[in-house]
């Protein structure tokens, strides 16, 4: 039988200092997150970072954390429901990183019968530190735990035509509300070195962020950047934004080497001093609402704003459980049954 499992990030379990200690070590001590020499990142790592880090992001997911729990888990959970009410097979949750470990999420479908299971990593965009982290470890726990099964990877899917149409109502139907004078597009960021290790063609990629645009390039598959500014392009075509009343950011960066750019706060807090007074902020490299959107952006992001003299700061929710969404990924699954029944006809 068949099984689809849906790959989240993963969320500590608690906001206890302990427990975003234990996450983050699992989190930033992935080679694809973190990309230096082991014994590099463990210096890194565990003689630096998790010296202070814990305690001020146990503070941040103390401002956002839910009665439930986390919620990127909980948003997640409630979108594994709805994508599992479109289909007749089971699907299942599973997260990169905490104690929803992927093991389990595979384990739990293996135990319902399934013998063949499609991964969904819930990244519209692909990364290494996202898409490729997640197909490797997969990779590892089927190889030592269950040979028997088939794994079927998905593709990251921001260049499908269903989703940009769901992203883009999502936005739309918000900013018919809003009185605003630019819509900045906040993607999480990730180092450029990142870029430059995932450039199948070696050595094309600028970093300027121009060869992203040429067309054809056989380097976008594996272009986050790519991946993001396509994503940009293509909402503000289908809702007819004009030049000048949109761009392209990158949030969240951590540690002292170059990250891709421009930088969301610096972005925000620049424009709020030309004179913006109304922005709208869309995270579309998150699918569910996490501490990345709802502390850094809607929080410490309005901050800037208001700081520097802006007035009204909105932020656009992520596609979360929406029913669209949902059908978005039921559909890739369906493309994936129609391959099989075809490819057994012929
Ligand atoms: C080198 C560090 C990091 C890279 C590279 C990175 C890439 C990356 N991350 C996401 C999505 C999420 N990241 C989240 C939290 C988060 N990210 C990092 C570091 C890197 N991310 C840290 C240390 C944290 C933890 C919080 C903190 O201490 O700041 C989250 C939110 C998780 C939650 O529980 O809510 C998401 C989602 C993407 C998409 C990405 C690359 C494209
Ligand atoms: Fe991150
Ligand atoms: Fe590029």
């Amino acid at each position: 039988m068949k099984g689809v499992l849906l790959v989240n990030l993963g969320s500590p379990d608690s906001t206890d200092p302990k427990d975003v200690k234990k996450y983050l070590d699992e989190f930033l001590m992935d080679p694809r997150v973190i990309d230096v020499p082991r014994w590099a990142r463990i210096l890194l790592v565990r003689g630096i970072i998790l010296n202070t880090r814990p305690k001020q992001s146990a503070k941040a997911y103390a401002k956002i954390w839910w009665e439930e729990g986390s919620p990127l888990i909980v948003l997640s959970e409630r979108l594994q429901k709805k994508v599992q009410s479109k289909l007749n097979i089971p699907v299942g949750l599973a997260m990169r990183y905490g104690s929803m470990t992927l093991k389990k999420g595979i384990q739990e479908l293996v135990d319902q019968g399934c013998t063949e299971i499609k991964t969904i990593p819930l990244y519209p965009q692909f990364a290494m530190a996202t898409t490729e982290t997640i197909d490797v470890k997969v990779d590892e726990i089927i190889a030592e735990h269950f040979p028997h099964v088939k794994i079927t990877r998905t593709a990251a899917f921001s260049k499908r035509e269903d989703y940009i149409k769901v992203l883009s109502e999502s936005i739309g139907e918000r900013l018919e509300n809003l009185d605003y004078e630019h819509l900045l597009f906040s993607y999480h960021g990730v180092p450029e070195r990142h870029i430059r290790k995932s450039d199948v063609t070696n050595g094309n990629c600028k970093m300027d962020g121009k060869c992203c645009f040429k067309k054809g390039s056989e380097q976008h598959e594996f272009c986050y950047r790519h991946q993001c500014e396509m994503t940009t392009v293509n909402v503000a075509k289908f809702l007819g934004l004009k030049n000048g009343t949109y761009s392209t950011t990158f949030q969240s960066r951590l540690g002292f080497d170059p990250w891709l750019q421009p930088y969301t706060d610096r972005t925000i807090e620049r424009m709020g001093k030309a004179g913006v007074k109304k922005m709208v902020v869309v995270t579309p490299a998150f699918v569910s609402d996490c501490l990345e959107t709802l502390e850094e952006i809607a929080m410490e992001g309005e901050e800037i704003f208001h700081e520097v003299g802006g007035k009204e700061f909105s932020v656009i929710p992520c596609l979360n459980d929406r029913d669209d969404f949902a059908q978005v990924l039921a559909n890739m699954v369906e493309e994936w049954r129609i391959v099989d029944v075809e490819t057994a006809i012929a």
